[in-house]
């Protein structure tokens, strides 16, 4: 631990995932002091539990649809995935577990780390317990940032918890392969779980409450997903409540509107809940078991030495926007620290503004849905003036991309003021498309300018021309 004598530090960084090491990064690098409490793995949810072994469990599916996907190319395919090799290599993404490279980036960056479980303790402090139940009372002189993430929902069904279901972080680290796997919830996780284990020679079962599969997302993305997980041989069920679980030998059971069904193994992804619980939020005037309710600036409302950055506010759900809110936050505090102005106008930056009008996601699915602002479905909502281009991508770079490349693109478009409000891709690789209208949407590139943003041939790229083209009419 690098220390400061009297365990007072600039800043206390609760909880060391992918937010609060930026956090505590950009404040050092300002010249403030930090200290990181962590009571689990440095690097969180998305280097162990998420992002990272998710990913790395369907690259392979990917890569394999791909080479499928061109004639000549498939040739070569000629045998199935190796599971075995896949499952090392998803475990080599996660260093096996072990944070040590993280905590030598920490090291390394002049940042301290206190390894135990912290919970605020009225104002500016943070009690950490050790694993051996010692205590150590921090104090900040200018914040505390509380970046302890979210961890998974388990809805209030009869028997569910009795049943020990998977959580994400089972379904992300299985060291062997489910014969049968029973999905409940069909959002992103599920979605992308259902497709990896699908993929990897589980027979999957997903089960989803409401009509459609991913429905924060445009329609046409959670029926391009539903289609090819059928298409794949996945049981998706859409409309579907689950009223009770059990086991029976080695069998799960699901009893569901729709009959019964049985696994080997359950995972429940029906979202998340705020690391909020236990961590003293009370001693400073808050309800524990909330997102943490917080300005632009991360600052959160009502205790202006307290900042809720990353998961833990429920803005947005994603490590790269918990990355950018810690960058803004960060930015934010060296300023109040250093008695400089802190705008709170959107694009300063001190605030985290994207979060409401251009996050970027891709579900890696197949197809991938990459989108980014708004949705057909918030643009009307908000009682915006819109109009809505939304086309197959069918260009020449798509059919040389892959035979029989089928995709479609949406653009969502501010009739008022001609700029994008959003944009969604579904289709193969389509994630590597995303920074392009990320970028038109923050910058609220003028459809008139777009036009001379000219889309190299041949290239699924190409679509962007069709788009305008539709527009214009
Ligand atoms: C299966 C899955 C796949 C995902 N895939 C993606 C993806 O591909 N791309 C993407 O952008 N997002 C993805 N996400 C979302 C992403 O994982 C989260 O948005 C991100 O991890 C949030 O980072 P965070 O630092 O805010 O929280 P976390 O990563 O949860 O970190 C919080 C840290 O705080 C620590 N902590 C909590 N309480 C205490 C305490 N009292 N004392 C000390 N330490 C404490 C925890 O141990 C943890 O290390 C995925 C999520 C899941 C579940
Ligand atoms: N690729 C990525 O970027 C990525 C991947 C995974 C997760 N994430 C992040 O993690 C967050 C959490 O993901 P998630 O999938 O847990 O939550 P989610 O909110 O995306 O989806 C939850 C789903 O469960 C359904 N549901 C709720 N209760 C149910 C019930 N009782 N029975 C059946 N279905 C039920 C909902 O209708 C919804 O479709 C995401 O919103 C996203 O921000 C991102």
């Amino acid at each position: 631990m690098t220390s400061e004598a009297d365990n007072t530090y600039d800043v206390v960084v609760l909880g060391a995932g992918s937010t609060g090491e930026n956090v505590a990064d950009i404040v050092v690098k300002g010249g403030l002091s930090a200290v990181l409490v962590e009571s689990e793995l440095v690097g969180g949810e998305c280097s162990y539990w998420a992002c990272m072994p998710s990913k790395a469990l369907l690259r392979g599916t990917e890569a394999l649809a791909a080479a499928r996907a061109v004639d000549g190319a498939k040739q070569a395919v000629t045998g199935e995935q190796d599971v075995a090799a896949t499952l090392e290599r998803r475990n080599s993404f996660t260093s096996n577990w072990d944070d040590v490279w993280q905590v030598k980036w920490v090291e390394d960056s002049g940042i301290g780390l206190l390894r135990g479980t912290g919970r605020l303790d009225g104002e500016r402090t943070v009690v950490v317990t050790a694993a051996d139940g010692s205590e150590t009372r921090l104090t900040a002189r200018h914040a505390v940032a509380v970046c302890t993430g979210s961890t998974a929902a388990v809805p209030p069904i009869d028997g569910l918890r009795e049943i020990s279901p998977w959580t994400p972080r089972e379904a992300t680290s299985a060291k062997q392969v489910p014969g049968r796997l029973l999905v409940v919830g069909g959002g992103v996780v599920g979605c992308e779980m259902a497709t990896a284990w699908s993929a990897l020679g589980s027979q999957v079962t997903l089960i989803e409450l409401g009509e459609r599969l991913l429905p924060a997302l445009e329609p046409k993305a959670g029926e391009a997903v539903a289609a090819a997980l059928r298409e794949a041989g996945v049981d998706v069920r859409l409309g579907v409540g689950v009223t009770a679980a059990r086991r029976e030998g080695d069998d799960v059971v699901l009893v569901t509107g729709d009959g019964e069904v049985r696994g080997d193994e359950v995972l429940v992804a029906v979202g998340r809940r705020p690391g909020t619980a236990a961590i003293g939020v009370d001693t400073v005037g808050l309800e524990p078991g909330k997102y943490l309710d917080v300005d632009d600036s991360l600052q959160v409302r009502g205790v202006p030495w307290l900042y809720g950055v990353g998961d833990v506010n429920g803005r947005r759900l994603l490590t790269h926007m918990g990355k950018y809110q810690a960058r803004q936050a960060g930015a934010a505090i060296v300023a109040r620290a250093t008695g400089e102005q802190v705008s709170l106008a959107d694009w300063s930056p001190f605030v985290a503004t994207a979060d409401r009008a251009a996050t970027p996601s891709v579900v890696f699915t197949d197809p991938q849905v990459a989108s980014v602002g708004l949705t057909t479905m918030e643009a009307a909502e908000k009682g915006l003036p819109h109009r809505v281009v939304d086309i197959p991508i069918a260009v020449a770079g798509s059919s040389l991309h892959a035979d029989g490349y089928t995709g479609t693109a949406i653009m969502v478009v501010d009739t008022e003021r001609e700029v994008l409000l959003g944009v969604t891709f579904v289709g193969p690789d389509v994630g590597e498309m995303l920074q392009s209208a990320t970028i038109a949407v923050v910058g609220e590139v003028p459809i008139a300018r777009l036009w001379h943003a000219v889309p190299a041939y041949p290239t699924i790229s190409e679509v962007w021309l069709r788009l305008l083209e539709n527009y214009r009419g």
